[in-house]
């Protein structure tokens, strides 16, 4: 099999009696559609932290496209290739949906200065191009406060798409948002993904939704990686029902 696009071996964190990461070995592939799932506390956004370089794991290493990346900044890491989004958008609320994309943009590129208009410091067929995926376009002056969560969620994964990455990790992109608009959210964020080949991993606890948009799914509890495979046989999996689906 070719090389992995991400890859962690040993990867150990603990916060102080609680382990978070217990020895995570793992490896996901280019094209791969990756669903994490596990209960409340399992580990699954600290997994996340780790890969990006929000948190440092206390042993093990983590990296992407063949490159070690473990000690990396967020920002260096981004920059190579590796976007997210947040379960809670992180936007800046005061400004305009595609100033929004156009900080982003700007902070990517290194052009983030307060002598020179944001307009003319980033690609804005690419800005322009990002707000039409997300269907963001039509509301790119608007306030970004004013979005409902939905949006808001898609705005948060414009700013990440607008950065070009090869893998894009999603955390809980669903939730907040009511159970009519889930599917065309995602039908949204998927279609966004194939356009631009984007390699993809989403936290997610809605089973409908990642029967229907994952390729591969991987089950936390506790810190490890309980159960990794196609979504039928995980979804399936006896220990996986009772632990992670609590049926
Ligand atoms: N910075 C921190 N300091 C101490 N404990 C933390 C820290 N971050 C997370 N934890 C704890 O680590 C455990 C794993 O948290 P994490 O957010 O990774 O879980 P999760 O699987 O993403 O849960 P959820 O589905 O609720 O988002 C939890 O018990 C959490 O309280």
């Amino acid at each position: 099999m070719s090389q992995a696009l991400l890859q962690t071996v040993d990867l150990k964190l603990s916060f102080g009696a609680i382990v978070v990461a217990d020895n995570i070995n793992f490896q996901l592939h280019e094209g791969e559609r990756l669903a994490v799932i596990g209960q409340n506390g399992a580990g699954k956004t600290t997994f996340i932290n780790i890969c990006t370089g929000l948190i440092r794991p206390h042993s093990g290493k983590v990296s992407f496209a063949g490159q070690d990346i473990t000690r990396l900044e967020p920002r260096v890491i981004a920059r190579r290739g590796m976007a997210r989004s947040f379960q809670l958008p992180q936007l800046f609320l005061e400004h305009s949906v595609r100033d929004c994309v156009r900080i982003a943009a700007a902070g990517k590129i290194g052009r983030l200065g307060l002598w020179k208009p944001l307009a003319s410091s980033v690609p804005e067929k690419d800005v322009e191009h990002v707000l039409e995926l997300v269907g963001l376009r039509e509301r790119g002056n608007e306030a970004c406060e004013s979005l409902p969560e939905g949006q808001r969620k898609l705005l948060d994964i414009a700013m990440a798409l607008v950065l070009h990455p090869r893998l894009l990790i999603l955390d809980e992109p669903t939730s907040g948002v009511s159970t009519d608009e889930k599917h065309g959210l995602m039908a949204t964020i998927m279609a966004a993904l194939d356009e631009r080949r984007i390699t993809a991993i989403f936290v997610e606890h809605d089973v409908d939704i990642v029967t229907r948009y994952a390729t591969r799914v991987a089950a936390w509890i506790s810190g490890r990686i309980a159960a990794d495979g196609v979504p039928d046989k995980v979804l399936n999996d006896p220990e996986i029902r009772k632990n992670v689906l609590g049926e």
